[in-house]
């Protein structure tokens, strides 16, 4: 069975539901992140529970999430639920899974390490554990336990362990940090009407911690293997993006021959296409490196710097876009609206930003459909799309605007990344996540000085980039 399933449980209570439906409550709790309900009601007779869970049990099938009952193994019989929690004084789980049998899981409180010991024998797929924090609830609470209980817990056993009481967006993390496996949680989702918005909150906690994971050691790894870039670049910016090339640990490698390209990609590991000074020479070469790294199998990021500026611009972009596959594309929304010809409304200065993020989702969502290509657009904040997934980026500083190239850098970033083997998405964020840091932190040692010091701050701080600082100064959050 999925582990996943145990992260994040929505545990019932129609006392708090202040006139919200409870089906909508559950549905809008699943279409948050939730991957699990526990029917939790108190002061019903067993009929009247049937009828609710039978309703509840149509919305979790629609879903594919699991629904245990809290406490009544009857019911949990009648409605073919997934599954019960059972607290100490319920029915005994051996009994329980005699009744239920093996397909259906079985969960167990544990408010003390008494409780544990005496329980750590029977036939149960979780424990729920708590309360760890003071929780209004559940009158007969017991003493919250706390981080260091729950600790103490995971040390004990290889189950999962779903933590419970007084769970909020502030403390999801020190659970998952402190051996929790997942969490159960009452009035955090349920307080008010954004159900589905309290559960993405707690959703996102476990995603970055997800992707966090993933990120951690990849700095070290390119440094180790220190990949071959090949750049086709523009002349403005081309030293600024060997210098950080080499300063994340590639090694960079600028040509504009074509005598020699074929033998370049063949030795190189990812290519950088940027046409920032486009010429017919460039026009020519792009579109000739474009179809060799595709044919030698190189992944390619694509820069289109200033693409729907000029016809020219248009023309070679989309032909580029045509005929090549590229792994990721860098741009702005302007550039990456031009490419999918989408007018560009101006939309004043202080357009509000809740509105420019609707465009920049409705933008990127349309490109990866298209291109089915991974996508950074880059501005006040930065938005990496995938498949699956869209990630929010909010490091940098508005003097990055001031210094030329910083755009172009995040796409030799990015390459270098590809071509030490991360994945496309992974590379995007990285890449654009580094130079975020690097300028924020460049800004700030450069402030009394201006932004030619800030250039070479943003250079320094990528050479001494590693995941520490990386993991310690991400602003990321999926969307
Ligand atoms: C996941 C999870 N953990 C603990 C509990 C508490 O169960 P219990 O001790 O039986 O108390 P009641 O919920 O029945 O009041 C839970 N429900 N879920
Ligand atoms: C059912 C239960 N068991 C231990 S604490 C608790 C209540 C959790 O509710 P909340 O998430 O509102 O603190
Ligand atoms: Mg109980």
């Amino acid at each position: 069975m999925n582990k996943k399933i145990y992260n994040l449980c929505l545990v019932t209570d129609r006392d708090i539901l202040n006139g919200k439906s409870l089906e909508k409550a559950v549905e809008d709790s699943i279409l948050g992140g939730a991957t699990m309900i526990q029917l939790r009601e108190k002061n019903i007779c067993e009929n009247e529970f049937i009828e609710i869970g039978k309703k509840i049990k149509k919305i979790t099938d629609k879903y594919n999430i699991p629904l245990l009952i809290n406490d009544k193994v009857n019911v949990a019989l009648e409605i073919d639920a997934n599954g019960v929690h059972l607290g100490q004084d319920d029915m005994n789980p051996v009994k329980a899974r005699e009744i239920l049998g093996e397909n259906k899981i079985i969960g167990l409180s544990i408010s003390t390490l008494e409780e544990f010991k005496k329980s750590k024998e029977y036939p149960v797929d979780y424990y729920g554990v708590g309360p760890i924090y003071p929780t209004t609830s559940k009158s007969d609470a017991q003493k919250p336990m706390g981080l260091e209980g729950l600790k103490e817990l995971s040390k004990l056993t290889d189950k999962p362990l779903m933590a419970i009481g007084g769970i909020t967006e502030e403390n999801t993390l020190e659970i998952l940090e402190n051996g929790g496996d997942g969490i159960a949680v009452i009035s955090n989702i349920l307080k008010d009407e954004n159900v589905k918005r309290n559960t993405k909150k707690l959703k996102t906690i476990f995603e970055k911690k997800e992707l966090m994971e993933k990120v951690a050691g990849k700095i070290e790894k390119l440094r180790d293997r220190n990949p071959l870039i090949y750049h086709l670049t523009n002349m403005v910016t081309i030293n600024d993006c060997a210098n950080v090339t080499l300063g994340i640990g590639a090694s960079p490698l600028m040509s504009f021959s074509e005598e020699e390209l074929e033998d370049i990609i063949k030795i190189s590991e990812a290519l950088v296409l940027n046409i920032g000074t486009m010429d017919k020479e460039m026009v020519s070469m792009a579109v000739k490196m474009g179809k060799m790294g595709n044919k030698y199998k190189k992944p390619i990021v694509f820069d289109p710097v200033g693409a729907g500026a000029t016809k020219a611009r248009k023309e070679l972009v989309e032909k580029l876009m045509e005929n090549i596959k590229f792994s990721v594309v860098k741009g702005n929304l302007a550039e990456i609206k031009s490419i999918l010809n989408f007018e560009s409304e101006s939309k004043g200065v202080d357009s509000l930003d809740f509105s420019l993020e609707d465009e920049i989702l409705k933008v990127g969502k349309e490109f990866y459909e298209k291109y089915n290509t991974v996508l950074c657009i880059t501005g006040k904040n930065d938005y990496i799309f995938s498949k699956e997934n869209i990630i929010k980026i909010q490091n940098g500083h508005e003097n990055m605007g001031k210094v030329t190239g910083t755009g172009c850098m995040t796409g030799s970033l990015i390459g270098s990344f590809l071509g030490g083997g991360e994945t496309d998405f992974l590379s995007g964020i990285l890449g654009v996540g580094i130079m975020g840091i690097a300028g924020e932190m460049g800004q700030e040692e450069s402030k009394y000085l201006g932004t030619g010091t800030l250039r070479v701050k943003i250079i320094d701080k990528i050479s001494k980039m590693n995941s520490k600082i990386f993991l310690e100064n991400i602003k990321l959050e999926s969307i």
